[in-house]
């Protein structure tokens, strides 16, 4: 039984197994088998070409199957986890957990085997009989020393990777955290002394690999289940753990531990007492790893050693030092470049990458997935946690390169850069919409003003922005708070930061002045003119812009949307025959869809929805997607009469019909008509060649509500509303959004600065 720090128990663990499709996996067709024709594509006939073409050339099997995705996660179930031999049949539901990590995290096909057997011949060979399927091996939870034994072999007979996850991915993981916790004690690697409880899978390897990163092989003491592992002993030796014996007169944990600088707990539950800890070093490190239930508690760590930096294998306290961090990014770095082995240029590379993550900049969406606020480089934040994005784009690459330099690698790649961007894009769609406006802000950086640069979350956004080459950050607010906030956030070069304030900036009565002109004849005196340039930021930034003392402006953080908005109208007009509206783009997994008016318009008239969905469709051109505009509506085409929303759409139609635009339109329909190609069908007529990709919705509600909805249920990613249709580049970001979100919103900014001089 667990210790409970977890805020369920087995009976809802097991109800989460068991619901629905019992288990956690399922196998999903990426080829249409809608009719006849398809089913004699992928089966009888269609399938013998491709069956010919590999028998001729078997590497095309990488371009003809599902091999260069797919990793097989094998068991014999002799180690599971730190349960011990519990067989293969009980190791399902970790291995199925596997499979599951490597698609959420990496996107690659894991699938589980668990093979009965504890011959370890038979074991060898079953799984090198299975290597045409397969373009990777993680083999998972085969006790030591058999795993050595098996990984050995199965390395010289396959040209696969083939990976002990146990061994390996832990020792990458534990590496790179020691890196750190090292680093954050102020010790040097070479002085330091380690203590390892475990002398099986996992803690040979972790051993192995700090040895090799420099601490001195008599530094470390090993213990098994008999003690001290000292030279000379006879009892419960192997080959590998004799590797591991030093001259010591420590026969116990206990006695080794006295003083020691590390723990490594690769072992059992409960294996170390508070009275073991308390003798340690100062600011000792302990890696309590066993799984699911470590060594020591952190909660008994700090009871007696408040210094301690601890880590456990475990998601539900700080410092999850498991290999779940490792192995999918792994092995996506070594499929893409069809690597034939991973080798220790690989692996250290891996440990690198993922120590140096931990020392930038955590974003909000992993600050969030957290409880207890936003985690900075420290002894509670020695490794990133698994739901960062930016792993995949970090290891990957880092194991990708190491392979290719290596000479492992069958298909180097060519741009290291643009891999990056995909590994990106891969688990983030998000980022692939939004690839083509980055990749041009790099190369014409514009002055973006960040108007609540005084609230952290905004302050990181324009920090982010800066530091990936977007563009300059204008930072609005107050400079204490400002420079308290830089502080707190470690960043060291506030000298570089622009930042204003309208009520210090010797530019305000000059704004002040233009202002006034423009709201003279709304009653406006000057007095009040300069007031708000002073007060209010919206304003002040705006008037920046109009003065061309910045290119565009991200607001909206505090205020609600139409407060923001009224303030820059005051300042900036519309384009000459424009309409100001809001535009959300939504990413859904495999589609981008552009929905319109999100944040104007309340109830547009027939001309009205015509001139947004003519706007719209010229602005989705510059995202380099070809507009297909539905007007939206609970009716299609008519069927049922309905009321005026529908009648409203139905008319838009006829309006635009009356104009010589040059993109695709229909309507009125709903939303199946529009997204869904099989119920389109039911419409021969309709005029669209594919489906929908601008949705011009009959009203602000209905455009308002389908996107929250979209964005609170998770049916993609929702960016915006983005503002159109003014004369200087402004964007008003949703109150409270991430600093991504924000930094998404100033770069569409920046963007739609050179499309205004267009
Ligand atoms: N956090 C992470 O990412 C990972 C954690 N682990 C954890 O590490 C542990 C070991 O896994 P693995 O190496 O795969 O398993 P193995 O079966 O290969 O090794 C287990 C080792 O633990 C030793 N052991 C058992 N009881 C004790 C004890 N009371 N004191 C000291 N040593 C003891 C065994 O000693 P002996 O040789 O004498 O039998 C053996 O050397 C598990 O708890 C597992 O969950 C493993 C992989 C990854
Ligand atoms: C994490 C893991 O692989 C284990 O505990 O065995
Ligand atoms: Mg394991």
């Amino acid at each position: 039984m667990s210790d409970k720090k977890n805020d369920f128990g087995d009976k809802e663990a097991l109800h989460y197994h068991a619901a629905g499709r019992p288990g956690k996996l399922e196998i999903t067709a990426t080829k249409s088998m809608a009719t006849q024709r398809d089913l004699s594509l992928a089966y009888s006939p269609g399938v013998a070409a491709p069956v010919r073409a590999i028998a001729e050339h078997p590497n095309l099997a990488y371009d003809y199957t599902a091999k260069g995705n797919l990793v097989a996660i094998i068991t014999n179930g002799t180690a599971i986890l730190g349960l011990g031999n519990l067989g293969p049949l009980a190791s399902k539901p970790v291995m199925e957990g596997k499979a599951v990590l490597f698609k959420r995290f990496a996107d690659i096909d894991g699938i589980d085997l668990e093979v009965d057997t504890t011959d370890v011949d038979e074991f060898i060979n079953c799984v090198k009989l299975l290597g045409p399927t397969f373009g990777g091996i993680n083999l998972e939870d085969i006790k030591a020393p058999e795993c050595f034994i098996i990984e050995q072999a199965l390395r010289e007979k396959m040209d696969i990777p083939v990976f002990h996850d146990d061994q390996h991915g832990t020792a990458i993981i534990t590496g790179a955290g020691i890196i750190n916790a090292i680093d954050l004690t102020d010790r040097d690697i070479k002085d330091v002394t380690v203590v390892v409880n475990g002398a099986g899978a996992a803690a040979i390897a972790c051993t192995e690999l700090i040895k090799a990163m420099g601490v001195p092989h008599h530094n470390v003491i090993m213990c098994d289940s008999k003690g001290v592992i000292y030279q000379g002993r006879e009892e419960g030796m192997n080959q590998w753990k004799s590797a591991h014996a030093v001259e010591t007169e420590h026969r116990s944990l206990e006695e080794a531990l006295k003083g020691a600088d590390v723990f490594l707990g690769l072992s059992v539950q409960g294996a170390v007492s508070q009275e073991m800890v308390k003798n340690m070093a100062d600011k000792p490190i302990i890696f309590a790893m066993a799984n699911p239930d470590p060594e020591i508690t952190p909660e008994d760590v700090k009871a007696v050693r408040p210094d301690a930096i601890v880590a456990t294998g475990r998601s539900d306290y700080p410092n999850q030092v498991n290999n779940v961090l490792g192995f999918p990014y792994i092995f996506r770095g070594a499929l893409d470049v069809r690597a034939s082995t991973i080798n220790d240029e690989m692996k250290v590379a891996a440990a690198l990458a993922i120590a140096e993550l931990a020392r930038e900049d955590v974003p909000d969406e992993v600050a969030a997935a957290y409880t207890g606020g936003h985690p900075k480089y420290g002894p509670d934040y020695i490794i990133p946690a698994p739901f960062d994005p930016r792993l995949i784009s970090a290891i990957s690459p880092a194991v990708a390169e190491a392979a290719i330099k290596s000479g492992v690698a069958k298909k180097p790649l060519i741009d290291m850069n643009a891999y990056r961007k995909e590994l990106a894009a891969r688990l983030n769609p998000t980022t692939g919409t939004l690839q083509m406006v980055y990749d041009q802000l790099g190369k014409d950086l514009k002055r973006v003003i960040f108007t609540e640069a005084d609230e952290e979350t905004v302050l990181r956004a324009a920090l982010g922005f800066e530091q990936n080459g977007y563009g300059k950050a204008v930072l609005l607010g107050h400079e204490e708070p400002i420079r308290d906030h830089l502080e707190r956030i470690g960043h060291d070069r506030t000298d570089k930061l622009e930042i204003h304030h309208g009520r210090n900036s010797d530019k305000s009565h000059q704004y002040a002045e233009f202002l006034f002109s423009k709201l003279q004849r709304d009653g406006y005196l000057f007095r009040d003119c300069l007031r708000l340039v002073r007060s209010d930021r919206n304003v002040f930034g705006a008037c920046m812009l109009a003065f061309g003392d910045a290119d565009a402006m991200v607001t909206g953080h505090t205020r609600h949307y139409a407060a923001a908005l009224e303030s820059i109208t005051k300042v900036i007009d519309p384009l000459p025959d424009r309409k100001a509206m809001g535009l959300s783009i939504v990413v859904a997994e495999d589609r981008t869809i552009f929905v319109a008016d999100t944040a104007i318009n309340e109830m547009p008239t027939a001309e009205e929805m015509a001139e947004i969905a003519i706007h719209t469709a010229d602005t989705v051109r510059h995202f380099g997607i070809e507009p297909r505009v539905a007007f939206m509506s609970y009716t299609n085409f008519g069927n049922p009469t309905g009321g005026i929303l529908a009648t409203t759409s139905r008319e838009a139609v006829s309006v635009l019909d009356t104009k010589d635009v040059d993109f695709e339109y229909e309507g009125e329909m709903h939303a199946g008509v529009a997204l869904n190609p099989e119920i389109m069908q039911s419409y021969p007529f309709c005029r669209l060649s594919g489906p929908a990709n601008v949705l011009i919705m009959p009203g602000m509600h209905s455009a308002h509500i389908s996107t929250k909805l979209l964005r609170e249920l998770g049916g993609g990613t929702v960016i915006g509303p983005m503002l159109v249709g003014l004369t200087h580049s402004v964007q008003v970001i949703p109150m409270g959004s991430y600093a991504s979100e924000i930094i998404n919103l100033a770069a569409l900014a920046a963007h739609n600065v050179n499309l205004l001089k267009k």
